[in-house]
């Protein structure tokens, strides 16, 4: 936990409308704009209006594991989401290994899945998250914990050390393993599943409530109020502010996984309006499609981090339909030197805080403009647009992000050092 974390007071009333309430207002403060119409121009654009159906729609969460009970695929997913990040060690990831933090993590929750199921004791369970070993880890995510460094004494010859940027990845995943584990031990629950369960059986009183995030706050409260690793908030410029997205995104993976059952096996709150799970890749995708406007946000430098950004004909092509691919052959293993994706800004927290929240409140924004089209406007097969909603919205822009090539090649803000996104 950092020493900035101590002064944020958490929200004293509805976690999710003070999510949203401090985006929007750092977005503003912030001088960061997102018209009516570029965000019009988004809705209607070809690249937003071939993909958005097929690319919101495949969420990626039914995991190809076989799970003895609800409770086990709950704690799964819940350790998931908690491991959700890793998003500034992108290129150094990809260099090693070919693929980026999020199939870097799923890869590593399978082989702790899996090896628990070999009589080595349940990895994901309070008791053992606190046993994992930083080589156990870095063996699992496919990592070479070892960098070489030239020998100071014998000119020509190198000695390998313990070091690097992915070090320091492990090292987090195994400090937020540890911490997590050992809260969980001291609350008496056997693994962070329980710990879901628990407060999801809550949610029914609150689904009653007219506000509909009610359901999301009763978790969202719980979750971050017992947990460092989910309390992602920050104070800028005296402006407390909240993004929870790892908390988020274990309470909407939870529903998206169990929410489409007659009868699922505990109540689910309802997420249609929960907020988008802002990380490094939103903001950074809304700037370079032309919504997110940053060139008279001065006060912390935002303006001049992303100047592909004013270039006109570059946002136009992005909002056009994708170019036809170059290399129709997917390769794995390490990404060859000119394949790998370049390494965008690196910000510093502060900055990384004000993108991310303003990407969160743009979202709410689209979200609104696409409600209040004129029906009357819209052609029988636009009229779709106006029913998106925010967790298809994040899914869309995470996704695409992936899907075209020349938006794979747009740089993404780096933030190291941090366990929320
Ligand atoms: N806003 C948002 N951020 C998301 C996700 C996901 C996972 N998406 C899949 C899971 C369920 C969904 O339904 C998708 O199939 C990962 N991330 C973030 O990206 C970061 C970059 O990662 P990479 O480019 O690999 O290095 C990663 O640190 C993580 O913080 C999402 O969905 N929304």
């Amino acid at each position: 936990m950092s020493s900035r974390e101590h002064r944020v007071p958490l929200p004293n009333s509805s976690y999710v409308s003070e999510v949203k309430r401090t985006c929007s207002a750092l977005r503003e403060s912030q001088k960061i704009e997102v018209s009516t119409i570029v965000i019009k121009r988004l809705l209607f654009s070809p690249s937003f209006c071939s993909s958005f159906k097929r690319v919101s729609g495949y969420h990626g969460l039914n995991f190809p594991l076989i799970f003895p009970s609800v409770l086990s695929e709950v704690n799964f997913l819940s350790v998931l989401s908690l491991l959700n990040f890793g998003s500034g060690y992108r290129v150094p990831l990809h260099r090693q290994t070919g693929r980026g933090a999020w199939d870097g993590i799923r890869a590593l929750m399978f082989g702790l899945y899996l090896s628990s199921s070999t009589g080595q004791g349940d990895l994901l369970s309070a008791k053992g998250m606190q046993t994992i070993s930083e080589q156990q880890i870095a063996d699992l995510m496919s990592i070479n914990l070892y960098v070489e460094q030239p020998h100071s004494g014998i000119p020509g010859m190198s000695i390998s050390t313990l070091g690097g940027p992915l070090y320091d990845f492990v090292k987090l995943i195994a400090t937020t393993l540890r911490e997590t584990g050992q809260i969980l031990e001291d609350l008496g629950d056997p693994n962070l599943g329980t710990f879901v369960v628990r407060s999801l059986r809550e949610v029914d009183v609150a689904n009653n409530s007219a506000d509909p995030n009610a359901g999301v706050d009763v978790i969202l409260s719980k979750l971050v109020g017992a947990f460092p690793a989910f309390r992602d908030m920050a104070m800028i410029d005296e402006q407390p502010v909240y993004c929870f997205k790892k908390a988020l995104f274990l309470i909407h993976a939870i529903v998206i996984r169990f929410g489409n059952s007659n009868m699922p096996p505990f109540p689910l709150p309802n997420s249609s309006q929960i907020p988008v799970f802002t990380d490094n890749v939103l903001p950074s995708i809304l700037v370079h499609l032309g919504v997110v406007d940053l060139s008279r946000s001065t006060a912390h430098g935002l303006h001049a981090i992303f100047p592909d950004a004013s270039d006109k004909a570059k946002v136009n092509s992005r909002l056009a339909l994708p170019p036809p691919l170059p290399n129709p052959h997917p390769q794995t293993g390490p990404d060859s030197e000119k394949s790998l994706p370049t390494e965008g800004p690196v910000l510093n927290e502060e900055q990384a805080y004000i993108l991310r929240a303003a990407a969160l409140d743009a979202c709410e924004r689209i979200v609104q403009v696409a409600r209040s089209l004129d029906e009357n406007c819209l052609k029988a097969d636009q009229k779709w647009i106006q029913n998106i909603t925010l967790p298809e919205l994040d899914l869309w822009l995470w996704a695409v992000a992936k899907d075209r090539a020349d938006y794979r090649a747009l740089e993404r803000f780096v933030l190291r050092d941090t366990v929320f996104f």
